[in-house]
């Protein structure tokens, strides 16, 4: 089905690099059949051309009407612009995936004002290593053999779970923000290793060998995280005296808390440029 396709990712930040790397290294796409704009800053496509061999774009209205798959990947406050853009210029036929936090589909079709297909995604950077867990929902002009194209997009590059929309939100707060959660972690074991007498550069490989561990045990075993953590933790023993510390600092309320605030900012996002529709109309 991907055989061929030709994309055109519209920003090129962080999460079309990630998808670009990942496509690239999957091996389905070459490099000239993705198309790649951006805002201003023509460095960035010449770094992205010279180190991928995409093809930068600078007249969006063609690329995007000469492309199977139009990927919105702006930041949400940037939507409205990047709609007026490509306004006239997609047609029902073509598939538009949008991985903007918050920004529901129905925004999207009216603001293309044609009846297209459009796919809310939200993957994470792991992208890049062919390791992304990516939530997916249809909007209302999207077929199942949209919804198939789009989700073997996505499954080049990781997982994929279809889900409604409306929990798309969680998802971007879950494991869209995810990976960032565990870097800062990977940051605090590290300093923490340090503190207890380890240099950085035996802390980080111990760390990563643990988190990498620690991951494919939970894959290969199947059991539940909680089964693994007491097999580690003896009674009386080192583990069980660290637990007790993070506990003191309500660890899992705190995971919790920052899952719930990311999905609300999500959907916050989504309501503040959705009155800023109404407000222009
Ligand atoms: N960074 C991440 O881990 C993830 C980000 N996302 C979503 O992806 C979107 C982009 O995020 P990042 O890549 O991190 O942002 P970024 O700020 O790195 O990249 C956005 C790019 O879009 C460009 N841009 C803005 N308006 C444009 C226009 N009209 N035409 C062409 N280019 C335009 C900007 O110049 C910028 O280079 C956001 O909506 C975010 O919610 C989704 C999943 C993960
Ligand atoms: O932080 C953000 O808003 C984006 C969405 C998910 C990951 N990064």
């Amino acid at each position: 089905m991907l055989e061929g396709k030709t994309f055109f990712f519209i920003g090129a930040g962080n999460i079309c690099e990630s998808m670009v790397k990942g496509l690239l290294s999957a091996g389905m796409v070459r490099p000239g059949e993705i198309r790649v704009s951006n805002r201003s800053n023509g460095e960035r496509l010449n770094f992205l051309r010279n180190y991928y061999g995409i093809v930068p774009v600078t007249d969006k209205k063609t690329a995007a009407g000469e492309s199977d798959v139009i990927i919105l990947a702006i930041k949400p406050q940037d939507i409205f612009p990047a709609l007026e853009e490509l306004a006239g210029s997609i047609k029902e036929n073509q598939l538009v995936i949008s991985v903007l936090a918050g920004i529901p589909t129905s925004l999207i079709e009216d603001g293309l004002g044609v009846e297209v297909a459009v796919v809310r995604a939200m993957p994470n950077t792991s992208c890049a290593v062919l390791e992304s867990a990516t939530g997916l929902s249809a909007g209302r002009y999207t077929g199942p053999e949209q919804l198939r194209l789009a989700e073997e997009v996505f499954r080049m590059v990781g997982e994929v779970v279809i889900v409604e929309e409306s929990l798309l939100d969680a998802v971007t707060g879950l494991s869209g923000s995810g990976p960032a959660y565990i870097y800062y972690l990977v940051e605090a074991m590290e300093k923490a290793g340090e503190s207890a007498g380890i240099p950085r550069e035996l802390a980080r490989p111990l760390v990563l060998k643990t988190l990498m561990g620690a991951a494919k045990m939970l894959l290969e075993t199947g059991e539940k995280p909680e089964v693994l953590r007491r097999q580690v933790a003896s009674p009386n023993g080192t583990t069980m005296a660290g637990i007790n510390e993070l506990n003191k600092g309500n660890f899992q309320t705190t995971i919790r808390k920052a899952i719930l605030r990311a999905t609300h900012r999500s959907q916050e996002l989504g309501r503040i440029i959705v009155e800023k529709q109404y407000a222009h109309q």
